[in-house]
């Protein structure tokens, strides 16, 4: 059952289009990316459905409610949520804590029990984007807005914050995430709403993004015998074949891996150095999106 709807969103700044249009449904428990280029509409939107923003037109319903009366449903990390740097860790929850009647204390969870004394500005990247999820959860939300939670970690705290992130989830909590970073959208979300200039371009698991683009494979290996170029040109999956210096490389599509293994083992000649490129969610990103490539930042 979608817990948020969101039915033909717009809003402009000034002359500027942010939202043009945009309908989507979060089911409950579910992780639900968004993902554009800079300036696609995606904070804009997000703040809507956290009751931060007026939208121009267009309906937004969480758990059937109009988000501004949406703050006990709610809890939100934003992109640039500053704490102040001398605040300590167990001064913010509390302080967070005062504004819910019923708050709940994720620092245990989120390993940041050992920090409680320590201030915010001594906090490393990764420790700080824990307490912002502590501190967007203390209303023991039904649905968290994690607005680019990774932006700016380093490969590690980046992955620990996923898991993070899925034990949010498993607790029961709905979770609506803008991201930038491919890896991040395939690994976490369920379904993923590609942006574009205030627009979604596609709406689709990782797996069903990747595809509609009607992406070639490749397999390169090199032959253990000689193996005559037009066998494999015969291959109904196979649209061209190079030969570099003995190493091949086979384009195509379908099973192409299959049929070319196939081929290959008739004829009792081995694939050495066998590599198989095939279409990953940022290459459906780039086609999708006309080009602009997710930014690692
Ligand atoms: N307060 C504002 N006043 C004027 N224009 C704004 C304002 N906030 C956003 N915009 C513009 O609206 C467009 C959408 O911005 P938004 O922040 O929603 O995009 P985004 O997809 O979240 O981008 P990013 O990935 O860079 O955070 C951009 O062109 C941005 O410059």
């Amino acid at each position: 059952m979608a817990i948020i709807e969101v039915d033909d969103l717009r809003k402009t700044y000034g002359a500027k289009v942010a939202v043009d249009g945009i309908s989507l449904a979060v089911d409950e428990g579910e992780i639900f990316g968004i993902l554009g280029p800079n300036g696609a509409g995606k904070t804009t939107t997000v703040e809507c459905v956290a009751g931060l923003r007026t939208p121009d037109a267009g309906t937004i319903k969480v758990a059937g409610r109009n988000p501004k009366d949406c703050r006990d449903l709610l809890g939100v990390q934003l992109q640039e949520s500053e704490l102040p740097e001398r605040i300590r860790v167990r001064e913010a929850i509390e302080l967070f804590s005062s504004f819910y009647p019923d708050p709940v204390d994720w620092t245990e969870r989120l390993g940041l029990a050992e920090h409680r004394e320590a201030e915010f500005g001594k906090l490393s990247g990764g420790q700080k984007q824990r307490l912002n999820v502590a501190l967007a959860l203390v209303g023991n939300p039904r649905v968290a807005i994690l607005d680019e939670l990774t932006t700016g970690l380093d490969p590690q705290a980046r992955r620990d914050t996923w898991s993070i992130v899925e034990d949010v989830r498993t607790a029961g909590v709905t979770i609506l995430l803008v991201t930038h970073f491919m890896e991040e959208a395939e690994r976490l979300c369920d379904r993923v709403a590609v942006v574009n200039a205030g627009r979604i371009v596609a709406l689709d698991t990782p797996s069903g993004l990747v595809s509609r683009v009607d992406g070639e494979q490749r397999v390169r290996f090199r032959p253990s015998e000689p193996l005559a170029l037009d066998l494999l040109r015969g291959l109904h999956e196979v649209t061209d074949v190079q030969d570099d210096g003995g190493q091949l490389t086979v384009t195509g599509g379908g099973n192409l891996l299959h049929a070319v293994t196939s081929l290959l083992a008739r004829r009792q000649i081995v694939a050495l150095e066998l590599r198989v490129d095939q279409v990953s969610l940022d290459d459906a990103y780039v086609a999708l999106t006309g080009g602009h490539r997710a930014q690692d930042r």
